[in-house]
């Protein structure tokens, strides 16, 4: 997907209005800004901006359509991706956690700049993050299917919506998960990469539990 692609496929998914392009604009500055600092992208996807990462987190968003109302938990938020992008197109609650301190302070300022009233900063580990029901989970690139389902299924009910990129691996890491875990799973193909798979899934449980 090109750059030119990618911001054809925003404008034909969502009826953008000037400010919210505004905003995708001020957050891809911001992110390219703090990158003096910190190393909040791969460096290789610089000039990719568009495609890799605002396309590549709002293509999560036409599965949330008939997710339950409440918040949107981003695990390992990192730079915002994808919970940035989701608020910025999206009045939903969001919840951004993230346990290292520079990237909290960026996911910090970057909403205060972006007047994102709607999203909070959970500067801690997922595992801490107080007992919650969210309507959807989110994570990209945060830690393998296994060890993410045990760090946050506290965060969930069985009408969660779990949307979760997971590049080319999905299939294994959704066979990893099939002897301890329950739950509708389907894997979705991502429009930025067609190798590349989003798990979806809900009423996600421990075998065994009730
Ligand atoms: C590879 S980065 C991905 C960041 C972002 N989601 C993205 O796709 O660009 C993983 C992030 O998860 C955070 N992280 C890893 N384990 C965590 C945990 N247990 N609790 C909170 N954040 C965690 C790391 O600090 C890092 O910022």
């Amino acid at each position: 997907m090109t750059e030119d692609e990618a911001r054809s496929w925003i404008a034909a998914q969502w009826d953008v209005p000037r400010e919210t392009w505004a905003k995708l604009e001020r957050y891809i500055a911001l992110l390219l800004a703090g990158m003096a600092h910190q190393n909040l992208i791969a460096e290789s996807t610089r000039d990719q901006m568009w495609a890799r990462h605002i396309v590549d987190s709002a293509q999560l968003l036409p599965f949330a359509k008939d997710a339950t109302d409440g918040s949107w938990i981003d695990l390992g938020s990192g730079a915002g991706l994808p919970g940035i992008v989701v608020a910025i197109l999206s009045g939903r609650p969001v919840v951004l956690v993230e346990s290292r301190r520079k990237r909290i302070n960026f996911l910090s300022e970057v909403a205060a700049d972006l007047r994102l009233g709607h999203v909070s900063v959970f500067g801690g580990r997922v595992e801490t993050v107080p007992t919650a029901r969210a309507a959807i989970i989110s994570a990209r690139a945060y830690a393998p299917l296994p060890r993410l389902l045990d760090s946050a299924i506290h965060l969930s009910t069985e009408k969660t919506l779990w949307l979760l990129p997971k590049g080319r691996n999905a299939e294994n890491e959704l066979e990893a998960v099939r002897p301890t875990w329950q739950g509708a799973f389907h894997v979705e193909r991502s429009v930025t990469d067609p190798e590349s798979a989003i798990v979806v899934a809900h009423s996600v449980k421990r075998k065994g539990r009730r």
